[in-house]
């Protein structure tokens, strides 16, 4: 259900367009794993690839998980407007390539992007249709055990993404919809019904 709009305003999305969605969660709740598993399923579903100056994991490629660049790359991407938005995260930059996401809703296509708490705020800012989705986990106890889990990080980088994630996690009211991160497959459903709904 949408909330009705304010009174004297008209809503901002005709009804059977499609539109932005926008997941966030602290990290290590398990955003990438969602959206892989819904893309495994879906692959016709278009994800946004994001320019970040964080080095590459193993098994990350050059233009699947992210465009990897340097700080110099990076600057030159704001400088030229070339990023919806941008934010830095535990360390290192992160932001969405603006063309790629204008010419897909141009054509009528639904766009996922997959961004942390400050480019959500900007994403709502810039584009008020946006829908933000915010993934939660269980429990505190449960987002440390699979954020230490993963094993992807060193313990100075875990401190500070909890240390991030108590910000990201106390933002949840300022999304539309929350989604808890029980099942995997539960929570891909949810978020499929929420990108292909107009
Ligand atoms: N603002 C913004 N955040 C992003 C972007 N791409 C990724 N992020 C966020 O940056 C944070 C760190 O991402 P990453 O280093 O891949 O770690 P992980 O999410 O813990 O696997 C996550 O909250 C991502 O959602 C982007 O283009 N813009
Ligand atoms: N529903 C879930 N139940 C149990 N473990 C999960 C679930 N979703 C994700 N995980 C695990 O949690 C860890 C962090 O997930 P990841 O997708 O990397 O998080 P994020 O992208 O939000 O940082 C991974 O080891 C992943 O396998």
């Amino acid at each position: 259900m949408e909330a009705a709009a304010p009174r004297g305003e008209t809503p901002a999305t005709p009804v059977g367009r499609p539109r932005l969605t926008v997941l966030s969660g602290p990290s290590g709740v398990g955003k990438s794993t969602v959206v892989a598993h819904l893309r495994r399923a879906h692959p016709e579903l278009w994800l946004s690839v994001s320019a970040t100056t964080r080095a590459p994991r193993p098994g990350e490629r050059d233009g699947v998980q992210y465009f990897f660049v340097d700080d110099a790359g990076f600057d030159k991407l704001i400088a030229n407007g070339e990023l919806l938005e941008w934010a830095e995260f535990a360390g290192n930059r992160y932001g969405t390539p603006r063309g790629p996401v204008l010419r897909r809703l141009e054509r009528g296509e639904p766009v996922l992007l997959e961004i942390d708490l400050q480019g959500a705020r900007q994403v709502r800012a810039a584009m008020p249709d946006a829908r933000l989705v915010f993934l939660a986990p269980p429990s505190w106890e449960e987002l440390v055990r699979r954020l230490t889990g993963r094993g992807t990080e060193p313990p100075e980088v875990i401190e500070r993404r909890l240390a991030a994630a108590r910000v990201e996690l106390a933002a949840e009211p300022e999304f539309d919809t929350t989604l808890i991160n029980t099942s995997v497959e539960h929570v891909s459903a949810e978020l499929l019904a929420l990108v292909s709904e107009s």
